[in-house]
């Protein structure tokens, strides 16, 4: 099943050339039996990694589970992805991350890489075990509370600190709480004219300018999950600047929304942090392209319909995002010089080496494990509940036309997609 003769498909957007797959590793040759796949006319890429997905198993195993998420993530592209700790229990103990971690082998689709929590439950006041996870089955590098900031400056020095032992980093959701107490969205003219508690950039910049300043005095590693506004970007660039230790994400919907869609009133693009201005989606591209930003990000979030379909107030904050990230990347990045391998730059290689995920995000260079997808980049769709596999809608794309889409992925030699369907 895992020998291949992929045959036409234009590598990072290059010559088309043949691809050739045997044992489940990238070969200059495969063998007769061979099974062939004509992709003439497809680009291939490495398997895409996502760093920033929330999978809801253990605990609301009716938004997602382990499997539906990996399965959504493989239509995706991908074939790794990092499950956030915001789980029920949360995942800050060696036995809650090693049960998400089975569970992905069990369903087989992507590599699932625990995150684990940086503080017990979430709460804030005492580190998690973060040693035991680092050791265990799961080998845990990356630590978040995503969902709840590390608000507290001492323990976040404390969590910087004691990673370095493993060569860990602490990703950071930078939300300084105090200033968002209620809020409902961006803090700007609409959430103004809209009378709706406004989330302001600075509750966002203040937490990263900290965090820099913390990183850069320990010598530790600093990930700043879901960047949304313009001051961020210029304060990462800044810290970069000084040689601080500091990587960060975007999130493919705060490089194409703005928070004038919120006028409807329609909780689907009710998000944290919000969606945020025109300017600052700019300034995110420009971020993204210029390597202040150094990957893309889903924040895959899904959410019930009872939990998301309700008034604006109550309805959780967050998007589905496995689906459709590669193709709203191909939008909003539209013009971007070499962009399939800036693509591959943004959402394989780059995460995979944050996550410290070996045998993904290498390329499709001989000898290395044949994690790849190739995508159809002259198809338009349409993401429609029925066309997505994640358990949750919460899509703020249905009925809309997006270019560009994965129809096959390979985990290890094995299709996990093929001609757009998932193989289990
Ligand atoms: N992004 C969101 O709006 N929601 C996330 C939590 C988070 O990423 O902060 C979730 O877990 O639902
Ligand atoms: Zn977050
Ligand atoms: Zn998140």
């Amino acid at each position: 099943m895992n020998n291949w003769i992929i045959s036409g498909a234009s590598v990072l957007g290059g010559e088309p050339a043949d691809i050739f797959v045997r044992d489940g590793v990238i070969a200059d040759s495969a063998p007769d039996s061979a099974q062939r796949l004509d992709a003439t006319g497809l680009i291939a890429l490495p398997g895409l990694v996502d760093l920033h997905t929330h999978l809801r198993e253990p605990g609301r195993e009716d938004a997602e589970t382990v499997e539906t998420g990996s399965r959504a993530a493989a239509l995706g592209g991908y074939t790794a992805v990092c499950a956030m700790a915001n789980t029920d229990p949360v995942a800050d103990t060696a036995g809650v991350v090693e049960q998400v971690w089975r569970l992905g082998k069990d369903a087989g689709l992507v590599d699932v890489q625990p995150i684990g929590a940086v503080t017990v439950g979430l709460a804030g006041e005492r580190l998690a075990e973060l040693g035991a996870m680092a050791t265990s089955a799961a080998r845990v590098r990356v630590f978040s509370d995503d969902g709840h900031c590390v608000h507290d400056p001492v323990l976040m020095r404390r969590a910087l600190e004691y990673v370095k032992a493993f060569d860990g980093v602490i990703a950071q959701h930078a939300e300084e709480p105090r200033l968002t107490v209620g809020a409902q969205m961006n803090e700007g003219d609409t959430s103004a004219r809209l009378g709706l508690a406004g989330w302001p950039a600075v509750a966002e910049e203040a937490i990263i300018a900290r965090d820099v300043l913390l990183a850069g005095h320990v010598n530790s590693r600093l990930h700043i999950c879901h960047v949304s506004t313009a001051g961020s970007v210029e304060l990462i660039r800044w810290a970069k600047s000084k040689g601080w230790r500091v990587t960060a994400e975007v999130t493919p919907h705060h490089l194409l929304l703005t928070d004038d869609l919120v006028e409807g009133y329609d909780p689907v693009f009710k998000v944290n942090p919000p969606l945020r201005t025109e300017a600052d989606v700019l300034a995110l591209r420009e971020g993204l392209r210029d390597g202040t930003i150094d990957i893309v990000a889903t924040d895959h979030a899904p959410h019930t319909v009872e939990d998301k379909e309700c008034e604006w107030a109550y309805a959780r904050p967050g998007m589905v995002g496995l689906e459709t990230a590669l193709s709203i990347v191909v939008e909003a990045m539209a013009g971007t010089d070499r962009l399939w391998e800036r693509i591959a730059d943004w959402m394989s290689a780059t995460p995979a080496r944050i996550a410290g995920l070996s045998g993904h995000g290498a390329g499709l260079a001989v000898g290395e494990p044949a994690n790849l997808t190739l995508v159809d980049p002259a198809v338009r769709w349409t993401p429609g509940p029925a066309e997505l596999a994640s358990r949750s809608h919460n899509t703020p794309y249905a009925g809309r036309e997006l270019p560009s889409r994965p129809v096959a992925t390979f985990l290890r030699g094995v299709p996990t997609v093929l001609d757009g369907k998932a193989q289990k």
